[in-house]
Protein backbone atom coordinates (compact mmCIF):
# COMPACT_ATOMS: atom_id res chain seq x y z
CA UNK A 1 0.00 0.00 0.00
CA UNK A 2 1.19 3.40 -0.78
CA UNK A 3 2.32 5.27 2.14
CA UNK A 4 1.02 8.66 2.17
CA UNK A 5 -2.33 7.41 1.87
CA UNK A 6 -1.75 5.68 4.98
CA UNK A 7 -0.56 8.80 6.65
CA UNK A 8 -4.16 10.40 4.97
CA UNK A 9 -6.00 10.90 8.09
CA UNK A 10 -9.90 8.70 7.03
CA UNK A 11 -12.08 12.26 7.38
CA UNK A 12 -9.90 13.51 4.43
CA UNK A 13 -10.17 10.18 2.20
CA UNK A 14 -13.82 10.62 2.84
CA UNK A 15 -14.00 14.18 2.07
CA UNK A 16 -11.93 13.59 -0.91
CA UNK A 17 -14.03 10.23 -2.14
CA UNK A 18 -17.02 12.42 -1.81
CA UNK A 19 -15.34 15.33 -3.89
CA UNK A 20 -14.41 12.21 -6.71
CA UNK A 21 -17.83 10.93 -6.68
CA UNK A 22 -19.49 14.66 -7.00
CA UNK A 23 -17.06 15.44 -9.93
CA UNK A 24 -17.53 11.90 -11.96
CA UNK A 25 -18.58 11.23 -15.18
CA UNK A 26 -20.77 8.48 -14.15
CA UNK A 27 -21.01 7.24 -10.47
CA UNK A 28 -23.00 4.40 -9.23
CA UNK A 29 -22.92 3.04 -5.65
CA UNK A 30 -24.86 0.20 -4.22
CA UNK A 31 -27.05 -0.04 -7.47
CA UNK A 32 -29.61 -2.41 -7.72
CA UNK A 33 -32.12 -2.90 -10.23
CA UNK A 34 -34.42 -5.43 -12.35
CA UNK A 35 -37.96 -6.34 -12.81
CA UNK A 36 -40.18 -7.48 -10.39
CA UNK A 37 -38.98 -10.70 -8.61
CA UNK A 38 -35.98 -10.49 -10.56
CA UNK A 39 -32.76 -8.95 -9.57
CA UNK A 40 -30.36 -7.95 -12.75
CA UNK A 41 -28.23 -5.26 -11.42
CA UNK A 42 -26.72 -6.45 -7.73
CA UNK A 43 -24.58 -3.68 -5.81
CA UNK A 44 -22.66 -2.38 -8.71
CA UNK A 45 -19.83 0.44 -8.00
CA UNK A 46 -18.69 2.42 -10.60
CA UNK A 47 -16.49 5.61 -10.55
CA UNK A 48 -15.90 6.85 -14.24
CA UNK A 49 -13.47 10.18 -12.96
CA UNK A 50 -13.40 11.20 -16.78
CA UNK A 51 -15.04 11.38 -20.09
CA UNK A 52 -14.16 8.25 -21.86
CA UNK A 53 -15.37 5.66 -23.91
CA UNK A 54 -16.62 2.35 -21.82
CA UNK A 55 -17.58 -0.82 -23.90
CA UNK A 56 -20.35 -2.86 -21.71
CA UNK A 57 -19.90 -6.32 -22.45
CA UNK A 58 -22.21 -9.07 -21.03
CA UNK A 59 -24.31 -12.64 -21.76
CA UNK A 60 -27.63 -12.16 -23.08
CA UNK A 61 -30.25 -11.21 -20.27
CA UNK A 62 -27.11 -10.04 -18.32
CA UNK A 63 -28.33 -6.52 -17.58
CA UNK A 64 -26.90 -4.16 -20.31
CA UNK A 65 -30.32 -2.77 -21.59
CA UNK A 66 -31.43 -2.88 -18.23
CA UNK A 67 -27.98 -0.30 -16.72
CA UNK A 68 -29.09 1.78 -19.92
CA UNK A 69 -32.69 1.83 -18.48
CA UNK A 70 -31.77 2.34 -14.90
CA UNK A 71 -29.47 5.43 -16.20
CA UNK A 72 -32.07 7.13 -18.64
CA UNK A 73 -34.55 7.24 -16.14
CA UNK A 74 -36.99 4.87 -16.94
CA UNK A 75 -36.77 2.60 -14.47
CA UNK A 76 -36.15 2.56 -10.83
CA UNK A 77 -33.18 2.15 -8.31
CA UNK A 78 -32.29 1.43 -5.16
CA UNK A 79 -29.09 3.09 -4.54
CA UNK A 80 -27.09 5.91 -6.44
CA UNK A 81 -26.62 6.22 -9.71
CA UNK A 82 -25.48 10.14 -11.07
CA UNK A 83 -24.12 11.51 -14.32
CA UNK A 84 -22.29 14.49 -13.98
CA UNK A 85 -22.57 14.39 -10.47
CA UNK A 86 -26.76 14.92 -10.76
CA UNK A 87 -28.76 12.15 -9.11
CA UNK A 88 -30.83 10.25 -12.07
CA UNK A 89 -33.82 9.70 -10.07
CA UNK A 90 -34.09 13.51 -10.00
CA UNK A 91 -33.08 14.50 -13.63
CA UNK A 92 -36.26 15.69 -16.02
CA UNK A 93 -35.53 15.51 -19.17
CA UNK A 94 -32.33 15.22 -19.51
CA UNK A 95 -31.91 14.75 -22.94
CA UNK A 96 -33.42 18.40 -23.98
CA UNK A 97 -30.67 19.34 -21.21
CA UNK A 98 -28.03 18.11 -23.61
CA UNK A 99 -27.03 16.22 -20.52
CA UNK A 100 -27.69 12.55 -22.16
CA UNK A 101 -28.11 11.05 -25.61
CA UNK A 102 -29.30 7.18 -26.00
CA UNK A 103 -29.46 5.06 -28.73
CA UNK A 104 -31.49 1.92 -27.90
CA UNK A 105 -31.91 -1.57 -29.93
CA UNK A 106 -34.60 -1.33 -31.33
CA UNK A 107 -35.37 2.41 -32.94
CA UNK A 108 -38.42 2.06 -35.47
CA UNK A 109 -40.96 4.93 -36.49
CA UNK A 110 -44.75 4.44 -37.87
CA UNK A 111 -44.38 7.08 -41.11
CA UNK A 112 -42.72 8.27 -44.07
CA UNK A 113 -39.93 10.65 -43.56
CA UNK A 114 -36.67 11.32 -45.58
CA UNK A 115 -33.45 10.31 -44.20
CA UNK A 116 -32.46 14.20 -44.13
CA UNK A 117 -34.78 15.16 -42.48
CA UNK A 118 -35.12 12.10 -39.61
CA UNK A 119 -31.32 13.41 -39.18
CA UNK A 120 -31.80 17.15 -38.44
CA UNK A 121 -34.33 16.48 -35.61
CA UNK A 122 -30.57 15.84 -33.52
CA UNK A 123 -30.54 19.76 -33.49
CA UNK A 124 -34.04 20.09 -31.75
CA UNK A 125 -32.57 21.44 -28.69
CA UNK A 126 -31.08 24.27 -30.47
CA UNK A 127 -35.02 24.89 -31.33
CA UNK A 128 -38.03 26.60 -31.08
CA UNK A 129 -40.90 24.42 -30.75
CA UNK A 130 -42.52 26.04 -33.98
CA UNK A 131 -39.46 27.16 -35.67
CA UNK A 132 -38.19 26.05 -38.72
CA UNK A 133 -34.71 23.68 -39.54
CA UNK A 134 -32.35 26.79 -41.48
CA UNK A 135 -29.93 26.04 -43.91
CA UNK A 136 -27.32 25.90 -41.63
CA UNK A 137 -29.10 22.62 -40.03
CA UNK A 138 -29.41 20.84 -43.11
CA UNK A 139 -25.57 21.07 -44.07
CA UNK A 140 -25.01 19.85 -40.40
CA UNK A 141 -27.33 16.93 -40.90
CA UNK A 142 -25.54 16.06 -44.63
CA UNK A 143 -21.89 16.54 -42.72
CA UNK A 144 -23.10 13.83 -40.12
CA UNK A 145 -24.47 11.44 -43.19
CA UNK A 146 -21.13 11.91 -44.52
CA UNK A 147 -19.46 11.28 -41.05
CA UNK A 148 -21.13 7.11 -40.92
CA UNK A 149 -20.80 7.05 -44.34
CA UNK A 150 -24.08 7.02 -45.82
CA UNK A 151 -24.39 10.35 -47.58
CA UNK A 152 -25.89 8.73 -50.27
CA UNK A 153 -29.29 7.82 -48.12
CA UNK A 154 -30.17 11.43 -47.66
CA UNK A 155 -33.33 11.63 -50.36
CA UNK A 156 -34.41 7.98 -49.48
CA UNK A 157 -37.33 7.12 -47.32
CA UNK A 158 -36.26 6.15 -43.76
CA UNK A 159 -38.63 3.49 -43.12
CA UNK A 160 -37.35 1.69 -46.46
CA UNK A 161 -33.85 1.41 -45.59
CA UNK A 162 -32.59 -2.02 -44.42
CA UNK A 163 -31.85 -2.56 -40.38
CA UNK A 164 -28.09 -1.94 -40.66
CA UNK A 165 -28.97 1.51 -42.72
CA UNK A 166 -31.72 2.50 -40.07
CA UNK A 167 -28.88 2.25 -37.36
CA UNK A 168 -26.41 4.36 -39.51
CA UNK A 169 -28.93 6.89 -39.90
CA UNK A 170 -30.07 7.05 -35.84
CA UNK A 171 -26.03 7.20 -34.99
CA UNK A 172 -25.87 10.66 -37.58
CA UNK A 173 -29.36 12.16 -35.89
CA UNK A 174 -27.90 11.72 -32.39
CA UNK A 175 -24.09 12.94 -33.05
CA UNK A 176 -25.88 16.09 -34.01
CA UNK A 177 -27.48 16.50 -30.22
CA UNK A 178 -24.15 17.10 -29.13
CA UNK A 179 -24.86 15.67 -25.67
CA UNK A 180 -22.11 15.55 -23.01
CA UNK A 181 -22.70 11.55 -22.42
CA UNK A 182 -24.19 9.08 -25.19
CA UNK A 183 -25.60 5.60 -24.34
CA UNK A 184 -25.27 2.93 -27.22
CA UNK A 185 -27.17 0.16 -26.59
CA UNK A 186 -25.41 -2.40 -29.28
CA UNK A 187 -25.67 0.37 -31.94
CA UNK A 188 -23.23 -2.38 -34.43
CA UNK A 189 -26.01 -5.21 -34.30
CA UNK A 190 -26.88 -4.86 -37.53
CA UNK A 191 -23.48 -3.48 -39.46
CA UNK A 192 -21.69 -5.77 -41.61
CA UNK A 193 -18.05 -5.90 -40.68
CA UNK A 194 -16.27 -2.48 -42.68
CA UNK A 195 -19.23 -0.32 -40.99
CA UNK A 196 -19.00 -1.97 -37.74
CA UNK A 197 -15.03 -0.72 -37.62
CA UNK A 198 -16.24 2.45 -38.91
CA UNK A 199 -18.61 3.22 -35.81
CA UNK A 200 -16.84 2.14 -33.56
CA UNK A 201 -13.93 4.69 -34.95
CA UNK A 202 -16.54 6.92 -34.87
CA UNK A 203 -17.70 6.91 -31.39
CA UNK A 204 -14.16 6.74 -30.07
CA UNK A 205 -13.70 9.86 -31.78
CA UNK A 206 -16.22 11.53 -30.07
CA UNK A 207 -14.62 11.00 -26.72
CA UNK A 208 -10.72 11.99 -28.06
CA UNK A 209 -11.94 14.87 -29.95
CA UNK A 210 -14.81 16.20 -28.46
CA UNK A 211 -14.46 14.83 -24.92
CA UNK A 212 -17.89 13.10 -24.76
CA UNK A 213 -18.46 10.12 -22.26
CA UNK A 214 -19.79 6.67 -24.61
CA UNK A 215 -21.19 4.09 -22.91
CA UNK A 216 -21.53 1.32 -25.86
CA UNK A 217 -23.14 -1.76 -24.92
CA UNK A 218 -21.76 -4.49 -27.71
CA UNK A 219 -21.33 -8.26 -27.98
CA UNK A 220 -18.89 -7.69 -30.74
CA UNK A 221 -15.32 -8.03 -29.16
CA UNK A 222 -13.17 -7.96 -32.20
CA UNK A 223 -13.08 -3.93 -32.59
CA UNK A 224 -12.44 -3.06 -28.94
CA UNK A 225 -8.36 -3.74 -28.56
CA UNK A 226 -8.00 -1.45 -30.74
CA UNK A 227 -9.58 1.42 -28.55
CA UNK A 228 -8.86 3.53 -25.42
CA UNK A 229 -11.19 3.33 -22.36
CA UNK A 230 -12.82 0.83 -20.48
CA UNK A 231 -14.67 -2.49 -20.24
CA UNK A 232 -17.24 -3.52 -18.14
CA UNK A 233 -18.55 -6.88 -18.44
CA UNK A 234 -21.62 -7.27 -16.56
CA UNK A 235 -21.79 -11.19 -16.61
CA UNK A 236 -18.86 -10.88 -13.81
CA UNK A 237 -19.84 -11.51 -10.28
CA UNK A 238 -18.89 -8.24 -9.30
CA UNK A 239 -18.55 -6.36 -12.78
CA UNK A 240 -15.97 -3.03 -12.38
CA UNK A 241 -14.21 -0.74 -15.21
CA UNK A 242 -11.33 -2.61 -16.47
CA UNK A 243 -8.58 -0.80 -18.60
CA UNK A 244 -9.57 -1.45 -22.13
CA UNK A 245 -5.92 -3.79 -23.45
CA UNK A 246 -5.66 -6.88 -25.61
CA UNK A 247 -5.83 -8.40 -21.98
CA UNK A 248 -9.16 -6.90 -20.66
CA UNK A 249 -10.64 -7.99 -24.14
CA UNK A 250 -9.68 -11.52 -24.28
CA UNK A 251 -9.90 -12.52 -20.48
CA UNK A 252 -13.64 -10.85 -21.21
CA UNK A 253 -14.11 -13.25 -24.51
CA UNK A 254 -12.63 -16.54 -22.25
CA UNK A 255 -15.56 -15.87 -20.08
CA UNK A 256 -18.02 -15.26 -22.42
CA UNK A 257 -17.04 -18.27 -24.03
CA UNK A 258 -18.51 -19.92 -20.96
CA UNK A 259 -22.33 -20.72 -20.08
CA UNK A 260 -23.29 -17.79 -18.03
CA UNK A 261 -24.41 -18.38 -14.14
CA UNK A 262 -27.83 -18.10 -13.81
CA UNK A 263 -29.28 -15.69 -10.80
CA UNK A 264 -32.71 -16.23 -9.65
N1 LIG B 1 -39.96 -5.32 -18.61
C1 LIG B 1 -39.37 -6.45 -18.21
N2 LIG B 1 -39.99 -7.27 -17.29
C2 LIG B 1 -39.40 -8.41 -16.88
N3 LIG B 1 -38.19 -8.84 -17.31
C3 LIG B 1 -37.55 -8.08 -18.22
C4 LIG B 1 -38.10 -6.86 -18.72
N4 LIG B 1 -37.23 -6.33 -19.60
C5 LIG B 1 -36.19 -7.17 -19.65
N5 LIG B 1 -36.37 -8.22 -18.83
C6 LIG B 1 -35.45 -9.34 -18.60
O1 LIG B 1 -34.29 -8.87 -17.97
C7 LIG B 1 -33.16 -9.60 -18.43
C8 LIG B 1 -32.07 -8.63 -18.82
O2 LIG B 1 -32.47 -7.96 -19.98
P1 LIG B 1 -31.52 -6.90 -20.68
O3 LIG B 1 -32.30 -6.44 -21.87
O4 LIG B 1 -31.05 -5.89 -19.71
O5 LIG B 1 -30.29 -7.82 -21.12
P2 LIG B 1 -29.07 -7.49 -22.09
O6 LIG B 1 -27.81 -7.75 -21.34
O7 LIG B 1 -29.23 -6.13 -22.68
O8 LIG B 1 -29.28 -8.63 -23.18
P3 LIG B 1 -28.97 -8.71 -24.77
O9 LIG B 1 -27.48 -8.89 -24.91
O10 LIG B 1 -29.71 -9.93 -25.19
O11 LIG B 1 -29.49 -7.45 -25.41
C9 LIG B 1 -33.64 -10.50 -19.56
O12 LIG B 1 -33.73 -11.81 -19.07
C10 LIG B 1 -35.00 -9.95 -19.91
O13 LIG B 1 -35.88 -10.98 -20.30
Amino acid sequence: MNDELNQEPASELITHNSQLIAAATLSVENLVAGYPGRVLVRNLFLCLPEPAFVAVVGHNGSGKTTLFRVLTGQLPYQGSARLLGEEVRGLRRAATAGLLGYLPQRGSIGFSISVRELVVMGRYRHHGLLSAYAPADYALADAALVRVGVPHLALRDFTQLSGGEQQLVWLAQLSLQDARIYLLDEPTQQLDVYYRRQVFGLVHNWVTEQGKTVLCSTHDLDNLPGLSGYLLNLSEPQPQLRVLSPATVQAARESLEQAPARIA
